[in-house]
């Protein structure tokens, strides 16, 4: 049975972590007393359905069940765990946990809030002990990071809970040591925000020239690195202890206003929001969330394939989701081609020609051999220690289209096999029809003498095993066919 995550408050943030929820398998219940949440949520359902799927590379759980609550005991009832995302009011956010804590008593509440402390929110609760803070950051469903900070009154296992289920969706738990206004993250955004109102007010730069000079440079580097890690390299060789003697003394020269802060009013709030309607006005903000959240898909995919910071969140959680999928699976030797693989179409798979394209094919065969590979113990550990199999030559059918979203399936038969080589023949399967079929000449190597030799017995012995179950198999049709044109 799905988990259930009840989400209080369905504006930009709870809609955000209703789809991440709901796309990582949880069912959502929302309640929002604002007629207008419903179209809101799916409308950022819809953008998020477009990106997160397009950060895995193992098939997404089957996606959770939405519904709208009538009243807030209705969301809370059965749910494991409440994230709580009205405005950041504290005396409307402590209505919401009595009234939650009766409904459900035992429930764990985690707060988006932007800035007030757990033991603020804690305040009047009879179970202060399950109200914790897990702040995320916009958008939800593809920015990892949940800054989770606890008070004195929160126990190891509550924070443990809140840690667990934040990794369960994908998501950076990042446990806040000490408790502090507004955390980590917003502490630097809102310094990085009064400097921008300063320059702003004091007609320095524009909104856009802010803008620029943030994504044309250090917003660039902050991504992949951050801000220790970068200035170290900005040191030179020397390090951060160069870089320290050289800029140190600016601590101590006028580069920051942040001491002083601009006075709020009418005049400041029209002077950047007139100007940030001249900058972007001419898109929609849906429309501009689906800029932002395309650019964050690609950076985020460069990272994931170097497998460095934030990317190396998302290989992780594939890595837990990809087990959870194969668990159970029979892949003992059998007189069946074995089930190795199941992969879903993504965006980025699809060509011009809007159906999934062609290196994806190839792609697809290998996430099937490598799988097969694993099963013979001929993974990873085996590479490391200097063998591995590596492909002569491969032959792909391509018999029938794939689309977005499409759920595939590898299946693998082994058409002959010694103690060097083995033959393989992959089938792609889209339910019970066969989109694709991938043959392929394997050799086993010694990595280092750069040459041919046999596997090690006991890889060999799982090879021989399945070999030998499928023998009585038919030879497939299409196995051994050169490309052929018909003579007109
Ligand atoms: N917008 C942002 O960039 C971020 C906001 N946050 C935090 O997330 C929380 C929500 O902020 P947003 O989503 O931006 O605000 P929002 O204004 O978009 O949404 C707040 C929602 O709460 C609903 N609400 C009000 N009273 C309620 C009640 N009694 N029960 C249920 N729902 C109720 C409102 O109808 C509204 O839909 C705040 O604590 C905020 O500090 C955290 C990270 C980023
Ligand atoms: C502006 N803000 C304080 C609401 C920002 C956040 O809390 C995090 C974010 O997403 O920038």
């Amino acid at each position: 049975m799905a988990r259930k995550a009840a989400i209080i408050g369905g504006g930009v943030i709870g809609g955000g972590w209703a789809a991440r929820f709901l796309l990582n398998g949880w069912d959502v219940a929302v309640f929002d007393p604002d007629p207008e949440a419903e179209r809101k949520i799916s409308a950022v359902l819809s953008n998020a359905r477009l990106a997160l799927p397009a950060l895995s590379d193992v098939p997404m759980p089957p996606e959770g069940r939405l519904s709208f609550a009538g009243t807030l005991g209705e969301a809370v009832e059965g749910a494991e765990y409440v994230q709580e995302s009205v405005s950041e009011r504290i005396e409307l956010k402590h209505k919401v946990y009595a009234q939650l804590q009766q409904a459900n008593p035992g429930v764990l509440i985690g707060s988006s809030t932007s800035g007030f402390k757990a033991s603020d929110l804690q305040q009047g609760s009879p179970a202060p002990e399950n109200i914790i803070v897990a702040h995320p950051f916009n958008p939800v469903y593809l920015l990892p990071l949940s800054e989770v900070s606890g008070s004195d009154r929160n126990p190891p296992e509550v924070v443990e809970k809140t840690v667990q289920i934040m990794k369960d969706i994908g998501m950076f738990p990042l446990v806040i040591r000490k408790e502090i206004d507004a955390f980590l993250g917003n502490r630097f955004l809102e310094a990085v925000w009064r400097e921008a109102l300063w320059m702003l007010k004091d007609g320095v730069a524009t909104t856009e020239e802010i803008d620029e000079a943030i994504r044309m440079g250090f917003g660039l580097r902050w991504g992949q690195m951050g801000l220790f890690e970068t200035y170290r390299i900005a040191g030179g060789e020397a390090g951060m202890r160069h870089f320290m003697a050289q800029f140190g003394p600016a601590l101590k020269w006028p580069w920051t206003k942040l001491m002083d802060v601009p006075e709020f009013n009418e005049e400041l709030v029209d002077l950047v929001a007139s100007q940030s309607d001249a900058q972007s006005g001419q898109y929609g903000i849906r429309e501009l969330e689906r800029i932002r959240d395309q650019n964050l898909v690609g950076f985020l995919r460069a990272l994931k394939e170097r497998n460095w910071g934030a990317g190396k969140v998302l290989r992780e959680h594939d890595e837990r989701r990809a087990a959870a999928f194969h668990a159970g699976t029979d892949q003992g030797p059998k007189a069946a081609p074995l089930v190795m693989a199941h992969m879903q179409v993504l965006p980025g798979w699809i060509d011009y020609n809007g159906h999934m394209t062609e290196s994806r094919y190839y792609f697809a065969g290998s996430e099937t051999i490598d799988a097969f590979l694993r099963l013979i113990g001929a993974g990873m550990d085996y590479v490391g220690a200097g063998h591995s199999y590596y492909s002569a030559e491969t032959h792909i059918r391509h018999l029938s289209e794939a689309k977005l979203g499409d759920r595939l399936t590898g299946t693998i038969q082994i058409l002959s096999a010694d103690e060097k080589r083995f033959r393989s023949f992959v089938r792609i399967m889209k339910g019970e029809e066969c989109v694709a079929t991938i043959e392929q000449f394997y050799l086993h190597v010694d990595m280092k003498a750069g040459k041919s030799v046999p596997a090690a017995p006991e890889v060999y012995a799982k090879l021989r095993a399945i070999t030998d179950a499928q023998a009585g198999l038919p030879l497939p049709e299409g196995a051994g066919r050169a490309i052929g044109q018909k003579k007109e």
